[in-house]
């Protein structure tokens, strides 16, 4: 049968960090500790230091035994709810758009060139008849 986990954001589990409401993030779970802060041998300070943050380094590097392993289950209360790494946004640029903008104007006033070279003809032409 599937087990329901509940899922927390680092944000939700951020907001638990007082000596009467405290969460920690140990290793993807998340732990509510508000009950162990005085007992806690390493002290409550340890805890309220690491709140909205991943604490599992932390909790590595104080050497924790099997016995508190164990402990530390009867405080979880779900999992941290990792997001996807963002897929950077896609740009979408037609061929068009990615040619250089010169180009883009020449073709824009392609019909520059035949009315221009028309243009000059009527004008040699006109000069040339009325030097005739
Ligand atoms: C639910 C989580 C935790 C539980 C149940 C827990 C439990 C314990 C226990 C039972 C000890 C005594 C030594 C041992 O048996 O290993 C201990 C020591 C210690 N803990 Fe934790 N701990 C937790 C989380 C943390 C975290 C997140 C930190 C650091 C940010 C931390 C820092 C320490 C330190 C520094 C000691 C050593 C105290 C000393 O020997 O002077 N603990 N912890």
């Amino acid at each position: 049968m599937p087990t329901l986990t509940k899922l927390y954001s680092m944000e939700e589990a951020s907001q638990h960090n007082t000596t009467d409401d405290c969460w920690v993030v140990i290793d993807g779970k998340v732990y509510d500790v508000s009950s162990y802060l005085d007992e806690h041998p390493g002290g409550d300070d340890v805890f309220l230091r690491t709140t909205g943050k991943d604490a599992t380094d932390e909790f590595e590097d104080a050497g924790h035994s099997k016995s508190a392993r164990e402990l530390m289950e009867k405080f979880c209360i779900g999992e941290l709810d990792e997001l996807p790494p963002a897929i950077p946004e896609l740009e979408i640029v037609s061929k068009k758009q990615g040619l250089p903008q010169k180009v883009l104007n020449f073709t824009k006033q392609y019909w520059v060139i035949p009315v221009g070279v028309v243009g000059v003809s009527a004008i040699l032409g006109f000069l040339y008849l009325k030097k005739k």
